[in-house]
């Protein structure tokens, strides 16, 4: 398979196919014995390993499950329905709750696999240091607005000197309509506000090496031990992580799906042709353009070029658009 993604049609077939077989094993469910297997119940898969899985149940136990062999792949996030295996111990996954969002990565043979499911925000950390280049921000917002799920940016390290620079830079992002918050987990109730915007809310934190996201979920859960790395200048491009996400919860509400799988999020695999969609300024001027095929470059008719003249779209941004065009195509 090609590393294509997901378009809308497919997404749409691909929930239809899972609500079908969701009825399916309901309808299955009702004619089985249950023998040694308590009543079904909903849980929430909070880590995978292979076959078998964490599910969390509503009283916050966690079991230690394996899955009927009808189910599709599930993924950290997943909500499902359950038995308890009073016999064995642990329990056994009977059903998969439709998904309202997933995040899934080609994997090395361009296969897309599931990484995380029911996330309700991604969060785009980044810092005065490392400085962010507004290209790399807007890779990371064309592959989270390609999720359809809503993504906004968060501002680490305001302790440092060159933070208000940084704001000012990234200025545009929030002119465009971008939400954009700050936070240090180096002062005294520099999260507050933070944990404020995660009540309720399932998130992922994303973004470049060094900018804080490992300090971040360490301050958000005391207790849970997560590697803090000083600066790196290794671009993590190509690596593969097998470490599986694991959904957390925040004390004062709110839930996290955090793996190193998750936080590179932005440098999976774009397809060049659907860059211009995430940048969503553009969305009124696609498809208007004389020819098909135009490049946005020097074409008469150019709807993109035409909005620049207007004043409608920033110069910078169309430029990033291209540059990044120009760069996916040269990865695959
Ligand atoms: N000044 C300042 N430094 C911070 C802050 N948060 C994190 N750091 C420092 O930034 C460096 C990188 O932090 P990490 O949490 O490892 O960054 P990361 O984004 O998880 O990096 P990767 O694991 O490589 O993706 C460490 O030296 C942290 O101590 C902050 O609010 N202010
Ligand atoms: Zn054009």
């Amino acid at each position: 398979m090609s590393k294509r993604k997901l378009n809308r049609r497919q997404t749409w077939r691909a929930e239809k196919i899972q609500q079908e077989r969701l009825d399916r094993a309901k309808k299955r469910e009702d004619k089985v014995d249950h023998g040694s297997l308590g009543d079904a119940q909903s849980g929430r898969v909070i880590s995978h390993f292979g076959v078998q899985l964490d599910v969390e149940a509503a009283d916050g136990e966690i079991h230690r499950c394996r899955m009927r062999q009808n189910l599709p792949s599930l993924v950290t996030g997943d909500n499902v329905l359950w038995r308890a295996d009073e016999d064995h111990g642990g329990g056994i996954i009977e059903a998969l709750e439709e998904r309202i969002s997933v995040l899934s990565r080609p994997d090395r043979h361009g296969q897309l696999k599931l990484v995380a499911s029911n996330i309700d925000q991604i969060i785009l950390v980044i810092a005065p240091l490392p400085t962010p280049s507004n290209l790399l921000i807007d890779r990371y917002l064309v592959a989270a607005e390609a999720t359809g799920i809503p993504v906004w940016i968060l501002m680490n390290k305001t302790d440092l000197p060159e933070a208000e620079a940084s704001m000012e830079q990234i200025s545009i992002y929030q002119k465009i309509g971008y939400e954009v918050h700050s936070c240090s987990t180096h002062v005294e109730n520099g999260l507050d506000h933070l944990k404020q915007m995660l009540i309720g809310k399932n998130s992922v934190f994303v973004g470049q090496s060094g900018v804080g996201k490992s300090s971040l979920v360490n301050s958000l859960l005391p207790g849970v031990e997560i590697r803090v790395n000083t600066i790196s200048t290794n671009s993590k491009l190509g690596q593969h992580t097998t470490t599986t996400a694991r959904l957390y919860h925040i004390e004062e509400g709110g839930e996290i799906i955090d793996s190193p799988g998750i936080r590179d999020f932005g440098i999976w695999h774009i397809e060049p042709e659907a860059v211009p969609d995430g940048y969503k300024e553009f969305a009124p001027f696609l498809g208007a353009c004389r020819f098909r095929n135009c490049s946005h470059q020097h074409e008469p008719g150019c709807a993109l070029l035409a909005a620049l003249e207007a004043g409608e779209i920033s110069a910078e941004r169309l430029k990033n658009c291209l540059s990044l065009m120009e760069t996916l195509r040269a990865e695959s």
